[in-house]
């Protein structure tokens, strides 16, 4: 979808309130554009000395009730473009939204989230601010441009001296042409300052406490003073333009009044203009300046827009790298929720060396599967691929037989209670952090969660219990506490399928063993994987595979692997061995 088509789409939608806005301002600059021929019809009166004290109060209240109307007619346009300028912004805030909840994590990968936010903020403001300044502002200038020449023509100005007057202005479609196109790259370039500002922000605020332990705030500042420079740079060089810009379309105006007051007052002290006339071509003229300048804003936000809504246009555009197919199927029922892995290779987008080779590995319903290996073997890239976060080659991985590229994304996600290693949690209670998938869920689920994660003794001892909020005002918990509240959050699921990855690691070995228990009574009968690096998190699975790599080099029970005396009983001898000096 194009950029223009998102904002004149809308326009087209509101049509209606457009016209009504408009309509109100165009009748606005009509009532005001009488202002100077009641003037110039004063002075005549004036001149000819027939000014009587009731022209005077007749005088009087015209120039009132052109200014009452002005100002109620332009006011209320005004409030209706403004009106609809919020509406655009609030939609496209919850397109881009809804957009962004599309988009895959490899495309979150690769933009940090102030970029993102910088088209929340910075793009949908400047487009806003472009409609309804711009609305107000254009229709004001042109009816006030096209009803100040009428009215010249019909005050009985010689139209040689009118056109004479307006000549100079013929210039102003000739600076558009040549500044548009340098102020739109320009403002591009001061929004992508932005965005990268945002991003350096959101990222040394995200670091701060790395910074203080390191002592390391200078650096930062200099970093962070780096992005703040280049915006100040990019913003001269679009004020430049601006200004330059803004500084001829005057410019052509006085030219103009210079023309008049040349011509004009020759035409006067040789009788054949009336002193009223020159007045009211000199107000005329002097009016017409203003909606010069607008239009010299408008083009000047309107350009800043268009790079904006290019900007928004781009982002639009993103297609999500994952997507169902035309028909998706339902992920199967719980009894039938095994595992079957068949000849799995595996490289992330863009790179070349693969992160999985040839793995085949079969979980049947209800059985448990063990993952270990050193540090970047593939098993979270595994993990992922489970849950369709990057797509695996079609065929490789079915759940209950079916390939989980059939499946809704819905439906498969639905059936795997994913826990990764460092589970989020947001600013809100515990009881809506643990009843993330369920926000309906009863007190006693959301207290069972928490206990076989063996959470709820903590959460006890917080004064507002399950309501204890998390986050920016709440309560901090430490890293083996956040640990068991993203367990609780996955155990609360009840899927037919769990997918643990690592996370028990942060939590003591004893505390660690009674998860493992309430586990196993908990999930007997139900396809769960381990993600491990402490072997005893795996010791009970019905198979452990061991992953080097991204290839399988060992497989079998805990006692099998023992027995084989290879890198899994090498690894558990080292954790053993550091158990032991515990
Ligand atoms: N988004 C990505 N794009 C490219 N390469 C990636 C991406 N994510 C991970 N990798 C690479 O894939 C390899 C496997 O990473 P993965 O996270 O699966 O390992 P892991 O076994 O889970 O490690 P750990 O035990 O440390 O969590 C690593 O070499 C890593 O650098």
């Amino acid at each position: 979808m194009n950029g223009s088509r998102l904002l004149f789409g809308h326009i087209r939608a509101h049509w209606w309130l457009y016209l009504i806005g408009v309509a109100s301002i165009a009748a606005a600059n009509l009532v005001h554009a009488q202002f100077p021929r009641i003037l110039g019809e004063f002075t005549d009166e004036l001149q000819r000395g027939g000014l009587t004290a009731e022209a005077i109060r007749r005088y009087s209240l015209i120039l009132l009730a052109i200014g009452v109307g002005y100002g109620v007619l332009f006011g209320a346009g005004q409030y209706m473009n403004h009106r609809l300028g919020r509406r655009f912004e609030f939609r496209v805030r919850q397109r881009l939204f809804a957009h962004f909840t599309k988009l895959s994590e490899r495309y979150f990968g690769g933009n940090g989230v102030g970029k993102l936010l910088s088209y929340f903020m910075n793009d949908v403001t400047t487009v806003r601010e472009s409609i309804a300044n711009s609305l107000n502002q254009m229709t004001n200038a042109s009816v006030l441009l096209v009803t100040s020449v009428a009215m010249m023509l019909w005050s009985g100005i010689p139209a040689g001296l009118l056109a004479v007057c307006v000549l100079p202005l013929l210039s102003i479609p000739l600076l558009v042409i040549y500044f548009g196109p340098i102020i739109r790259t320009r403002s591009g370039r001061v929004q992508e300052a932005l965005a990268r500002m945002t991003e350096s922000a959101e990222e040394q605020f995200g670091g701060i406490r790395v910074t203080k332990t390191f002592g390391n705030e200078p650096v930062a500042r200099q970093r962070f003073g780096e992005r703040v420079d280049d915006i100040r740079d990019k913003q001269l060089q679009l004020v430049k333009a601006t200004s330059l810009f803004q500084a001829l379309l005057p410019f052509a105006g006085a030219v103009s009044l210079v023309a008049a007051i040349g011509y004009g007052g020759y035409l006067t002290i040789h009788g054949h203009l009336s002193l009223g006339l020159f007045v009211a071509l000199t107000l005329y003229l002097r009016l017409i300046v203003t909606p010069l300048q607008q239009i010299g804003n408008v083009i000047n936000t309107f350009q800043r827009a268009r790079a904006s809504l290019d900007r928004l246009n781009e982002l639009l555009a993103e297609v999500p790298d994952i997507r169902e197919t035309d028909s998706p199927k339902e992920a199967p029922a719980s009894e039938e929720a095994g595992i079957e892995i068949t000849g799995l290779t595996f490289a992330y987008p863009g790179t070349e060396r693969p992160v999985l080779v040839d793995l085949s590995i079969s979980v049947p319903p209800g059985r448990t599967l063990g993952i270990v290996g050193r540090t970047g073997s593939g098993k979270t890239t595994l993990a992922k691929l489970l849950l369709r976060l990057y797509d695996p080659p079609a065929g490789t991985i079915r759940i209950g037989g079916r390939d989980i590229r059939e499946l809704s994304l819905e439906s498969l996600r639905g059936s795997i209670a994913y826990v990764p290693q460092d589970g989020f949690l947001f600013s809100t209670t515990i009881r809506d952090n643990i009843a993330f998938s369920d926000r309906g869920a009863s007190r006693e689920k959301v207290e069972a969660a928490a206990k076989l994660a063996e959470f709820h003794g903590n959460v006890a001892g917080f004064k507002d219990g399950y309501d204890t909020k998390l986050g920016e005002r709440g309560v901090t918990l430490s890293g083996g506490q956040r640990q068991r509240a993203s367990l609780a959050r996955g155990f609360l699921k009840e899927s037919p399928i769990l997918l643990l990855d690592d996370s028990v690691s942060a939590v003591d070995t004893v505390t660690e063993t009674r998860i493992l228990g309430n586990l196993r009574r908990s999930r007997k009968g139900r396809t769960t994987i381990l993600i491990a690096h402490r072997l005893s998190a795996v010791r009970h699975a019905d198979e452990i595979v061991v992953l080097e790599e991204g290839r399988i080099v060992e497989r079998g029970t805990h006692e099998q692997l023992l027995r084989l005396g290879g890198v899994y009983a090498e690894l558990y001898a080292i954790q053993e061995e550091g158990a032991a000096y515990e």
